[in-house]
C-alpha cells in the first residue's frame, strides 16, 4: 500500500523570461529548458501533475524578428509576442516530444476568468488536461491583452492558476536562488530568507529590478506568493539554473511534513517516510518560529537537535537554497479566491468601520447600506468593487473644519477617502448610482428611493472577499 506521502501533487512550475532567455541576446537556453523537461517529466512519472507558466514569449519574437529592444508600442510588443508565442509553444513542445510527454497550449486574459462560468471552465480544462497527463503550458494571452484585462506578470497569473486548480505547491523559477533581504545583484552581502511565516510582516528591499527581460522583479513575486499562500499553496522561490531542484526541495518538504504532524506546510499529507535521500533531524521548527528572520548564507541548515521522541540522528541534508512562504493554516474558498484575485475592480465602495467589523467577524452579515460612506467610480449590479474602510468621524471632523465648503470641502473629502485602506472586494446588488443614492440609510428605504429593492444588502455576504489578514 502506498504511504500517503505518496499521494499525488499537483504542482505549479512559472518560470520567468530570465530562465528562458539570454538577457542580450534573447536566444532560448536550450540546455537549461531541456533540464526542466527531464525533471518535469520525472515528476509526471513519479504521478505528480504539473503545470508550467512559461514567460518568454516576448523576447522569443524579438529574437525571432531581430529586434534589439522590446519596443514601446502596444501594438508592435503584441505582434511580436504572437510570432514568440508561436516559437516558445514549438520549442517546448519539441523538448518534450523527445520523452514522449504531450503539452497543451492554454492563454489566458483577465477576461477570460472574469465570468464565473469562464473561470469553471478554465480551471475544468486544466483539471482534464492533467487528469490525462499533459502537461498544460499556461502563458498570459499578451497579443490581446490591453492594460485593462492584463494580468500584467506572470507571477500574478502563475498564482491564479495554481488557485484555480488547488495546487499543493507553486514554484517561482527566476535567476536568483531566493528573495534576500536586498537585490542581490546590487548587494552581495545581501542575507537569503528560508521561511516566511507573513508576508505583510516582511522587511526586505524589493525595490530594484532584476534581468532586463523580466517584467516583475521581486515585487510581484511577493504578491504571486501572498495570493497563492492565502489560497492554500506552498509558495517557493528558487533558482531556475538547477532545475532538478524541484525534486530536491519537494522531498525535503514532504520529509518535514512528517515530521511537523499536521503544522503549517501545505503538502496535505501525513506519515511520510524520510526520503531515501534526506537524513533526519532538522524539522525546520527553528526556521518556521522564526518566520521571516533572514539566515546568513552559511546557515541554511538548522543546527538544533532532533527531540528525543525522533530517533534517527544523522546529520540533514539541506535542501537547495530555496525561499518557502508557509500556506495560510484557513485557506480562502474557491469562489473568495476567484472574487479577490479572479475579478478586476470597477470602483470602490467605502464603508465604515462598524460595518467592517460586521462583515469581517466570523459569523459574518452582509454589507448594508448604512454601513456605506462614499461610492467611487462607474459600475453596474453585479460588478465587483474595491472596499475601503473609512473612520466616519474623522471625515465628518476634517469635513467640519474645512472653511468656505463646496469645492474645499469635496477636496478634504476626497483626501480622506484616498487614506482609507483596501481592505477587500465585493460583487455588489446595486449599481454606483444606485449605492450613491441609498448609501447611509435603512434596506427599508431602498424600496421608496429606487422603486424596487432586489436585496437589503449592498453585498452578499457570499460575495465578499477579503484577504486573510483582514480576517
Ligand atoms: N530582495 C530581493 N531578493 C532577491 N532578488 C531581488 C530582490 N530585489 C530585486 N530582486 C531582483 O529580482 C530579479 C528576479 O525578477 P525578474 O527579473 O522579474 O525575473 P523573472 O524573469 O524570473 O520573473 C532578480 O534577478 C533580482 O535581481
Ligand atoms: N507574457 C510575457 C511575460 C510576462 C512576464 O511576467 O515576464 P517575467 O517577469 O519574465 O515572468 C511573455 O511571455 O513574454
Amino acid at each position: 500500500m502506498k504511504h500517503k506521502d505518496q499521494r499525488p501533487l499537483t504542482i505549479v512550475i512559472k518560470l520567468g523570461t530570465s530562465s528562458i532567455c539570454d538577457e542580450v541576446t534573447h536566444e532560448p537556453g536550450i540546455a537549461n529548458m531541456s533540464l526542466i523537461v527531464e525533471t518535469v517529466v520525472k515528476l509526471r512519472r513519479e504521478g505528480h501533475r504539473v503545470i508550467i507558466v512559461s514567460s518568454a514569449a516576448i523576447a522569443m519574437g524579438l529574437k525571432r524578428l531581430d529586434i534589439p529592444k522590446r519596443p514601446k508600442h502596444l501594438a508592435t510588443v503584441q505582434a511580436i509576442a504572437a510570432v514568440g508565442q508561436c516559437r516558445l509553444i514549438a520549442l517546448w513542445d519539441e523538448l518534450f516530444r523527445q520523452l514522449n510527454q504531450p503539452v497543451a497550449q492554454i492563454l489566458l486574459t483577465r477576461n477570460d476568468i472574469a465570468d464565473r462560468a469562464q473561470y469553471l471552465n478554465a480551471a475544468n480544462t486544466l483539471l482534464e488536461l492533467l487528469h490525462m497527463g499533459v502537461i498544460p503550458i499556461v502563458n498570459e494571452n499578451d497579443t490581446l491583452s490591453v492594460m485593462e484585462i492584463k494580468f500584467g506578470d506572470n507571477d500574478t497569473l502563475s498564482a491564479i492558476t495554481a488557485g484555480m486548480v488547488n495546487a499543493d505547491y507553486l514554484f517561482l523559477m527566476t535567476d536568483v536562488d531566493g528573495l534576500y533581504t536586498e537585490n542581490p545583484r546590487n548587494n552581495p552581502d545581501a542575507l537569503p530568507i528560508e521561511v516566511v511565516k507573513d508576508i505583510s510582516q516582511l522587511t526586505v528591499d524589493v525595490s530594484t529590478g532584476g534581468s532586463s527581460v523580466g517584467t516583475g522583479g521581486m515585487v510581484t513575486k511577493l504578491v504571486a506568493a501572498e495570493l497563492a499562500t492565502s489560497a492554500g499553496i506552498t509558495t517557493i522561490i528558487t533558482k531556475s539554473s538547477v532545475p532538478g531542484n524541484i525534486r530536491g526541495i519537494i522531498k525535503y518538504l514532504r520529509y518535514l511534513k512528517g515530521q511537523e504532524g499536521e503544522r503549517n506546510t501545505s503538502d496535505k499529507s501525513i506519515n511520510p517516510t524520510v526520503p531515501s535521500d534526506l537524513s533526519v533531524s532538522d524539522p525546520d521548527i527553528r526556521l518556521s518560529a522564526r518566520s521571516i528572520t533572514p539566515l546568513a548564507p552559511t546557515d541554511s541548515v538548522a543546527r538544533d537537535s532532533p527531540s528525543p521522541s525522533r530517533t534517527p540522528c544523522r546529520t540533514p541534508s539541506p535542501p537547495p537554497r530555496h525561499t518557502r512562504f508557509l500556506p495560510q493554516s484557513h485557506p480562502m474558498r474557491d469562489r473568495l479566491f476567484w472574487i479577490l484575485h479572479g475579478l478586476k475592480s470597477h470602483g470602490a465602495v467605502y464603508i465604515d468601520t462598524g460595518a467592517y467589523k460586521a462583515i469581517t467577524r466570523a459569523n459574518r452579515a452582509g454589507l448594508l447600506p448604512a454601513g456605506v460612506v462614499d461610492v467611487k467610480g462607474t459600475f453596474s449590479a453585479s460588478e465587483a468593487v474595491s472596499l475601503v474602510v473609512i473612520d466616519r468621524k474623522t471625515l465628518a471632523n476634517a469635513e467640519k473644519d474645512v472653511q468656505g465648503g463646496g469645492d474645499a470641502n469635496k477636496a478634504v473629502r476626497a483626501a480622506i477617502l484616498e487614506e482609507g485602506e483596501v481592505v477587500g472586494k465585493a460583487i455588489v446588488n446595486y449599481s454606483s448610482v444606485e449605492i450613491a443614492r441609498i448609501m447611509g440609510l435603512k434596506s427599508s428605504e431602498i424600496e421608496s428611493l429606487l422603486g424596487y429593492s432586489d436585496s437589503e444588502y449592498i453585498a452578499h455576504r457570499d460575495n465578499l472577499a477579503f484577504a486573510p489578514k483582514h480576517l
